[in-house]
């Protein structure tokens, strides 16, 4: 089985762990990783198989096969190229850190160089399959608009940079219109989903992104329209967010799962 290491021990980190625990993803959990070792130690004791321990990314990068980056585009920019350099595989979900193409090209190279794979999964967002089959052949506009609610936008560097006060608001606001690539700098922990559909295949700078804030509505919902050769696409989702940080939407770390559970599967099924 693989052993694999998990960076990040927040919603996403502990769902990982516990289906990791329950014997749901085939594999053995070899350590975790937080800056918090209050959360560290809280997603230990909730495990009751193996042996995981708190160990460092270093550690991973020595002994694992996969390492689980569920903790902030930060982590994926210290780590990602030191694990693809040793040959190690990462699931990623702070998938906005790639909007860096020099970043990107590296991390590639690299896991080309040393038999490894990055692997990203959908995440908080549908529609991947038909996008990457409809850029085999050529597109014409992809664009992501995502609606949540306040809580879910709270704190992101585009508000406070801007000093955008969105306590008040009684009604849905854009307050987001740009490239991906921009996108994913301005909020980095509220639309990843757009890093993914960008890396699908048409690039961060054309993908458009639109953020709204929704006073009156509970979900994370994501609309995903693409235009191409293929014809035309739209899909919509409806995400409930995680009990624990509203930013994050629930369907995210199931995805993380169903990732693992697709590559520990010798039946590959679906794009
Ligand atoms: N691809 C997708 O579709 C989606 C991606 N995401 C992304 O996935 C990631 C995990 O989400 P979620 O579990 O909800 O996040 P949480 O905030 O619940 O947990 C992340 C944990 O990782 C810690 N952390 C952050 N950076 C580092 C680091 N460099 N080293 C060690 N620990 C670190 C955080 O600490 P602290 O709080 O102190 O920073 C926090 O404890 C986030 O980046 C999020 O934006 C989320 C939803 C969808
Ligand atoms: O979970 C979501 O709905 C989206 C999200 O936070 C992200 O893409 O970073």
């Amino acid at each position: 089985m693989i052993k694999i290491g998990i960076i990040g021990c927040g919603f996403i980190g502990t769902q990982i762990c516990s289906a990791v625990d329950s014997g749901a993803v085939p594999a053995v959990l070899f350590g975790v990783f937080d800056f918090s070792d209050e959360k560290a130690n809280a997603v230990l004791k909730s495990l009751k198989s193996g042996n995981p321990k708190k160990c460092t990314p270093e550690e991973m990068i020595e002994s694992c096969d996969l390492i689980v980056e569920c903790a902030s585009q930060d982590a994926v920019l210290k780590y990602a190229l030191p694990a693809a350099e040793n040959g190690v595989d990462m699931m990623v979900l702070s998938v906005g850190a790639f909007q860096n193409p020099d970043f990107y090209q590296k991390v590639k190279e690299a896991a080309a160089a040393n038999n490894s794979k990055i692997y990203v999964p959908s995440g908080a967002i549908a529609g991947t399959d038909g996008l990457k089959s409809a850029a085999v052949a050529n597109l014409s506009s992809v664009s992501v608009t995502t609606r949540k609610p306040v809580s879910g936008l709270a704190g992101s560097p585009y508000l406070v940079e801007n000093s955008i006060d969105l306590s008040n608001l009684k009604e849905p606001t854009l307050v987001f219109e740009g490239s991906a690539a921009e996108a994913v700098v301005a909020f980095p922990k509220n639309v990843n989903v757009c890093a993914t559909i960008s890396l699908c295949g048409f690039g961060f700078e054309k993908t458009a992104v639109r953020i709204i804030a929704d006073p009156t509505i509970s979900e994370n919902i994501h609309e995903l329209e693409v235009f191409g050769d293929f014809g035309h696409m739209k899909m919509m989702i409806e995400n409930k967010p995680s009990p624990l940080n509203p930013k994050t939407s629930y369907l995210a770390a199931l995805s993380a799962v169903s990732t693992l559970k697709k590559i520990t599967d010798p039946m590959q099924i679906g794009v």
